[in-house]
């Protein structure tokens, strides 16, 4: 990466990505850009902080810093999106009626499409998108954040037997999202993979902050939008040509794993592909 930034300086190079984009705010050229092309890309996708939106103040950006940023994308953007992705392929194999829905949406967008399925079409799909929101609140990768408390703050008993919490300044705050996506007071009968909650009834009723898969505030997910997109993708075109069963070979129910950075099945994800004999 260092090598590409020198290279791009002596030769001024442009390459419409994220180390032009950084470079381009190393030289104070980058603002917010406000337009956006008004397609909304899922129930999960989370707007930029408006603490972000209104940063005016100038930032010293070394090419030290450039580099994080590249590496961190590919480490906060690769296991991620493949982890979820298999927790979908994998839920779709223990649901079949999900998946036989989900194949009947994909096979009439793409008719529609004349056999392509486009930007639109698959930002248009509702079913695909109830599917990845289910997922993201049973299996969120960043199963829990941790952030420091800036402002002392009382957490106030809500029942008879508990007593105020207080938080000084300072103190590291572990939140548990999996704990909050899968409590029974926000998502009855947790456990059960049911894309329903996310309809266009129910998605309204549920309570803010209760649903974090891509974190919230000014340092939650740059990559929600890209995220949702390349995984709709993927499995829409897994969908439209095979049907997910489960292999022999799977340990089910799943036995998942105590250690690791996200949470991953002890045995790994064992699945078959079977071509279907129509594809969509
Ligand atoms: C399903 C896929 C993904 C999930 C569930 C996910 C989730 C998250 C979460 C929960 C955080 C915030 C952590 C915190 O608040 O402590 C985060 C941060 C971040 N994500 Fe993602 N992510 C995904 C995909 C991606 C992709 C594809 C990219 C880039 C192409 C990306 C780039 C980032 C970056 C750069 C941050 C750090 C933001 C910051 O510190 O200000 N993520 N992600």
């Amino acid at each position: 990466m260092d090598e590409s930034i020198k290279l791009r300086r002596e030769r001024r190079l442009d390459r419409m990505d994220i180390i032009h984009l950084l470079m381009e705010a190393q030289k104070g050229r980058l603002n917010y850009d406000d337009q956006s092309d008004n397609i909304d890309s899922g129930f999960s996708a989370i707007d930029e902080s408006d603490i972000i939106k209104k940063w005016k103040k100038k930032i010293d950006i070394k090419d030290d810093d450039i580099m994080g940023v590249g590496l961190g994308f590919f480490l906060a953007g690769y296991d991620t999106a493949s982890n979820v992705m298999s927790y979908i392929a994998y839920e779709l194999a223990a649901n079949p009626d999900v998946q036989e829905k989900l194949f009947r949406e994909v096979s009439s967008a793409s008719r529609e499409g004349d056999g392509k399925i486009t930007y639109e079409t698959l930002l248009g799909m509702k079913y695909l998108d109830m599917v990845v929101s289910e997922t993201l609140r049973k299996w969120p990768p960043g199963y829990h954040m941790d952030r420091e408390c800036r402002i002392p703050f009382t957490i106030e008993p809500e029942r008879e037997h508990e007593k105020p919490l207080h938080i000084e300044k300072g103190t590291q705050c572990l939140i548990t999202v999996l704990g909050i996506h899968r409590d029974p007071q926000y998502y009855p009968n947790p456990e059960k993979f049911d894309p329903e909650r996310f309809n266009n009834e129910n998605k309204r009723n549920i309570k803010p902050y209760t649903y974090m898969p891509f974190s919230v505030g000014p340092r939650s997910c740059m990559g929600t939008r890209f995220a949702l997109l390349e995984m709709k993708l993927v499995i829409a075109e897994i969908i439209r040509a095979f049907e997910i069963v489960i292999s022999d070979k799977m340990q089910f129910p799943l036995n998942i794993k105590k250690v690791g950075f996200s949470h991953y099945p002890a045995g790994g994800m064992w699945l078959c592909l079977k071509p279907r004999e129509v594809a969509a």
